[in-house]
């Protein structure tokens, strides 16, 4: 009978579940989506009970595609940065308030006011970004107090799903260094800036590393989805650092790093020594390997590729859009576009700026306003990547996501990153590093080290070839974001 160990990702459109076997091939997959709820502009909320329901039933979905093999472990990962609060009872008070939120800007304030900037990243990796957990829990005290006082616990969405598995309250570094308030050092709760806010650290849950066993299946969940009752769930990853793990990206090449394009852009790099960015332009987190990472993000990236179609080109595929955007030229025939249509992070840190198209005339096209998108995406990453570059040697990153699926995107990245991008051979994401933590974490391999042997080597390397014809056009990006804060 074979063995296989289960990696769930509790990502923000739906929760994807695969069984992968010991030799690292996945072997059943299944997802099950869930509402996104936008009470008010900014505001972004999922009920915690559907994420529940769709995990029970992916799970179930997987046991079954599986029978009659053994499953011997259940890794977790999912979206960063979100507040499950819980009553006395464990049971949930209002709607989770997810990572892309943006309502806590008077909740950063307080929390700077109460700690200097410059400590918080000192300490923690980062000051406080409006959608980090812990500016949540303030704006919960600032805005609904009677709801507060009811908080006995608070948890990050995959955790919070653990605590339903298994009972246990329990979450690891590379999640919990997305919440303001672990230190970076000692990877456990800053007890001094806790107390500066006058918040008490029992509401958060324990802290162990990834590839610990957080609890056991709960005797009726197991029969519920047909997996082993007891079965370890192990504590496993944020979604950045766990599709990370899934990429063997770890500090033993700290060269090699990742670059994804879904909703969000994100570059990713490991580091052995971790370095805030004094400015915080980029974010330090703790790698789910026991080290570091910085995390450059981009909020709308395919977002604001998929905003376009929804808005000017319903029904078109993303494929045509490219063979339009084809049409058009490096540097996009002047037109310049700033994808801040959800605010920024890096390098940024501004809930409030938002995006625009320069330079329009008459003679510009559909295929230019589409290229300038393309190319702005790619200028806001290349901003972040400069940041990164700044301490980390990383100067190749394993490309994944919706969007380098384009050929036109994925050179065009390369080429305005200066930077050599891979094609990995399999693109599991985070599920997938899930499985893996879950393998370390049930012994079925003594190190992550020896797990990411099994992994697929990487394919097709695409180097820079045109960097040259989008120097100018960055350089006429950059000033932009200032020049624009005229207009808010
Ligand atoms: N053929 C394509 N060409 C260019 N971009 C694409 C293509 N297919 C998908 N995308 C982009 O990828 C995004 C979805 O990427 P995905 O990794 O599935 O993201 P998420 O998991 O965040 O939803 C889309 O919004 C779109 O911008
Ligand atoms: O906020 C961050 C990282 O800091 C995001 O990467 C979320 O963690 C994204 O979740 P999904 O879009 O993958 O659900």
């Amino acid at each position: 009978m074979a063995d296989v160990v289960i990696g769930l990702d509790l990502g923000t459109g739906g929760v994807r579940a695969i069984a992968v076997n010991l030799q690292g091939q996945v072997v059943a997959q299944t997802t099950q989506s869930y509402p996104l709820l936008t009470p008010h502009p900014g505001w972004t909320e999922q009920q915690p009970a559907d994420w529940v329901e769709a995990s029970l039933t992916a799970l179930s979905e997987v046991a079954a595609q599986i029978e009659g093999q053994t499953v011997v472990a259940l890794g977790l990962s999912g979206q960063m940065h979100g507040m499950v609060p819980l009553d006395e009872d464990g049971q949930v008070i209002r709607p989770a308030i997810l990572w892309n939120d943006q309502r806590t800007g008077a909740a950063v304030a307080e929390i700077e006011a109460a700690v200097p900037r410059s400590d918080l990243i000192q300490r923690t990796g980062n000051p406080a970004i409006t959608g980090f957990q812990l500016p949540k829990l303030v704006w919960l005290r600032q805005e609904e107090p009677q709801t507060y006082a009811q908080v006995r616990q608070i948890l990050l969405p995959k955790d919070y799903l653990g605590y339903v598995l298994t009972g246990e309250a329990v979450t690891e570094p590379s999640d919990a260094s997305g919440i303001g308030c672990l230190n970076l050092a000692s990877r456990q709760w800053d007890q001094d800036i806790l107390a500066a806010l006058d918040i008490s650290p029992d509401l958060f849950p324990t802290v162990v590393e990834s590839t610990a066993i957080a609890g056991r299946l709960k005797p009726e969940l197991a029969e519920r989805t047909g997996l082993p009752a007891r079965l370890p769930v192990v504590a496993g990853g944020g979604d950045n650092a766990a599709a990370a793990i899934g990429l063997g990206i770890s500090d033993r090449n700290l060269k090699r790093g990742s670059l994804s394009i879904g909703t969000s852009g994100v570059i990713f790099a490991p580091c052995d020594v971790p370095t805030p960015d004094p400015q915080g332009r980029v974010h330090l987190f703790c790698h789910a390997d026991g080290g570091y990472h910085l995390l450059g993000v981009t909020l709308a990236a395919g977002g604001a590729l998929r905003w376009y179609r929804d808005t000017f080109a319903p029904n078109i595929a993303f494929a045509d859009l490219m063979a339009l955007a084809e049409k058009s030229e490096p540097g996009a025939r002047g037109v310049l576009f700033l994808p801040h249509l959800a605010g920024e992070r890096s390098p940024y840190l501004d809930p409030d700026t938002r995006g625009a198209w320069v330079n329009l005339s008459l003679a510009h096209t559909q295929g230019d306003l589409i290229r300038a998108v393309l190319e702005g995406v790619a200028f806001s990453l290349r901003a972040a990547l400069e940041v990164i570059q700044g301490t980390s040697p990383v100067n190749q990153l394993l490309a994944t996501g919706g969007g380098v699926r384009s050929p036109l995107w994925f050179h065009l990245l390369a080429d305005v990153l200066h930077t050599e991008l891979v094609a990995p051979k399999a693109e599991e994401g985070a599920a997938y590093g899930a499985a893996i933590l879950a393998m370390v974490g049930v012994g079925v391999y003594p190190s992550l080290e020896e797990a990411f042997e099994t992994l697929p080597e990487a394919i097709e390397a695409v180097q820079p070839q045109k960097h040259a014809a989008y120097e100018a056009a960055f350089e006429r990006y950059t000033p932009l974001y200032e020049s624009l804060k005229v207009v808010r």
